[in-house]
């Protein structure tokens, strides 16, 4: 199935040189002409990005140095300073960059020397692309050792060289870059951290690829087109059909994130919106939440659910188009039971986060596979590594892996959180979002997106449409919260007070 229109296609490394072979064998183009409109691309992004000064092109031997070689000549023609330093010898380098050597005017390449790159103004990285594997191997990863060490910035040719096109995993040395000049498409592993660290500013680059390619790409970026799926309040609306939304979570010293849970599911558009809490905690969600219903459950006298309150919840939610179970549950043994007790019981789509994904750490398949209606889990990377049982800085060095998996588990929609949120479907179909808002790098921001994600699927949206809404909206409410004095003084609150302008833009 193609990629819905909201979003953006990425490659992976294979289904980039599937697209290579189609146009060169199906469509005629020659591989020559591929690399000359990429070398071009390649030589307008240099440009832009460094108007003057020594540029110096580190190439490899496979088609990504035959680019940086193109790139060479267009800029020497153009006047610039140009020198090309090569990784392994001329006569290893493939033909097709063979050819463009012959092409090339002026000095000729010299075998690489890291102290060439201190008289760069900008470096190049043209050593490894596509046709990479595996760690850097010698003499690589030296060379992308002193490109990551010197001074000067560092521009990519199609990926970063280190890191894994498909993955955006980083397993040796790698380049940072300042921008990254993409052929055709952006790859997957530019999104996706650690990849997208490296990668920088993302330029696409059209090589004259013709539409209709052979991949049917299983990632994308999330685009504003996803808001306009998002169902709005007219003339017939009720409170119930604008989104009937619960809430199960709440303990001693947590209140506040329900209540944001809440706020932004009531600021997303759900018209009416219950909190079920620990009944001794009734009173500050009363006084709080001024628009929302709030159902006492029983607890165990200190302010935890009681694993008792099973029956109790599924009455609080029998209305509800959507739940959200977990924030501010705690880590208590009886809260944490009735929370694998409820999961299993609600027939309605239900976003599970914070206590509530710990709840479910080790048994994703036991509670969650049976489910009727669909899931959204809502971990970050410590979460995520609780519920597969591995270390969270080995979820964090393949995220993609990690949320795949946990979907497939599962048979639920799983938001990794992140910069790069990734919203992976049990198909394996991972959304992605651009992030850049690091206003949201603070406590109860994540309370805030269960809300939205929770008031999307109340309204009735596909889950993996709502999941992404409820990304995108609350990224550009990050955003917005931060327009006025920067990300430092942005707090949960002003993420949810923006939450309406970020959805009507
Ligand atoms: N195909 C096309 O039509 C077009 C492709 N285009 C461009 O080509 C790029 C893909 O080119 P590519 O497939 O030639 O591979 P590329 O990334 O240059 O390098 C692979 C070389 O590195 C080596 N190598 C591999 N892994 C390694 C490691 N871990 N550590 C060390 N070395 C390693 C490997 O050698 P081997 O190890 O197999 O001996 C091989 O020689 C793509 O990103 C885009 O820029 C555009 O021009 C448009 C048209
Ligand atoms: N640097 C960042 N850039 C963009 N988004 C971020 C950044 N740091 C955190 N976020 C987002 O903020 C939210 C934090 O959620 P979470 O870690 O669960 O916090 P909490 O539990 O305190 O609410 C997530 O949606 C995450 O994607
Ligand atoms: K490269």
């Amino acid at each position: 199935m193609s990629l819905p229109r909201w979003m953006e296609p990425l490659l992976e490394a294979g289904e980039m040189r599937e697209i290579d072979r189609w146009a060169i064998n199906e469509r005629t183009i020659a591989v020559d002409e591929l690399m000359e409109r990429a070398g071009e691309g390649l030589a307008g992004v240099i440009s832009r990005r460094a108007p003057a000064g020594r540029v110096v092109f580190v190439c490899g031997k496979g088609n990504n140095g035959g680019d940086g070689i193109v790139a060479a000549r267009v800029l020497r023609q153009a006047g610039r300073d140009v020198e090309v330093l090569l990784v392994w010898p001329a006569e290893w380098m493939g033909s097709d960059a063979q050819a463009q050597l012959k092409k090339l005017p002026g000095a000729k390449p010299v075998a690489f020397e890291a102290g060439r790159l201190n008289k760069a103004q900008v470096i190049v990285d043209c050593v490894l692309g596509t046709g990479s594997s595996g760690k850097p191997r010698s003499p690589a990863d030296q060379v992308i050792s002193e490109m990551e060490a010197a001074k000067a910035p560092v521009i990519a040719a199609d990926v970063p060289s280190g890191v894994d096109a498909t993955t955006g995993e980083v397993e040796g040395p790698a380049v940072h870059c300042v921008a990254t000049a993409a052929f055709h498409r952006p790859k997957v592993g530019l999104w996706v951290r650690p990849g997208k660290e490296y990668a920088g500013e993302v330029d696409i680059v059209d090589i004259g690829i013709p539409r209709g390619g052979p991949a049917r790409p299983d990632a994308g970026l999330i685009g504003s087109g996803v808001l306009r799926e998002v169902p709005r309040r007219g003339a017939t609306s009720t409170k119930f059909s604008s989104g009937n939304v619960c809430i199960i979570g709440g303990s001693r010293g947590l209140t506040g994130a329900p209540a944001m849970t809440a706020l932004a599911a009531m600021r997303a558009g759900a018209g009416y919106v219950t909190v079920g809490a620990p009944a001794s905690l009734e009173l500050s969600f009363t006084v709080r939440l001024l628009e929302a219903m709030v159902v006492g459950l029983p607890e165990d006298g200190d302010g935890h659910l009681d694993a008792s309150g099973l029956e109790p919840v599924l009455k609080a939610v029998v209305r509800a188009d959507a739940v959200v179970l977990g924030p501010g549950l705690s880590k208590n043994p009886q809260s944490q039971a009735l929370a694998r007790a409820v999961a299993p019981r609600i027939d309605v789509p239900l976003v599970v986060d914070a206590d509530g994904l710990n709840a479910l750490a080790g048994q994703l398949e036991e509670i969650l596979a049976g489910r009727r209606w669909p899931t959204v889990l809502t971990p970050h990377a410590g979460e995520l590594g609780r519920l597969l049982e591995v270390d969270s800085a080995e979820v964090e060095r393949s995220r993609l892996r990690h949320v795949r998996e946990a979907a497939a588990i599962s048979k639920a929609f799983v938001v990794l959180k992140g910069d790069d949120t990734l919203v992976a479907a049990p198909s394996g179909r991972v959304a992605i979002s651009r992030g850049r808002a690091p206003g949201l790098a603070t406590a109860g921001t994540g309370d805030v997106l269960s809300g939205v994600i929770g008031a999307m699927l109340a309204k009735g949206m596909p889950v993996a449409q709502g999941a992404c809404a409820g990304v995108y909206a609350h990224l550009r409410a990050g955003q917005i919260a931060a327009a006025p004095h920067g990300p430092d003084g942005v707090i949960a609150s002003d993420v949810i007070a923006s939450l309406p302008a970020a959805l009507s833009a």
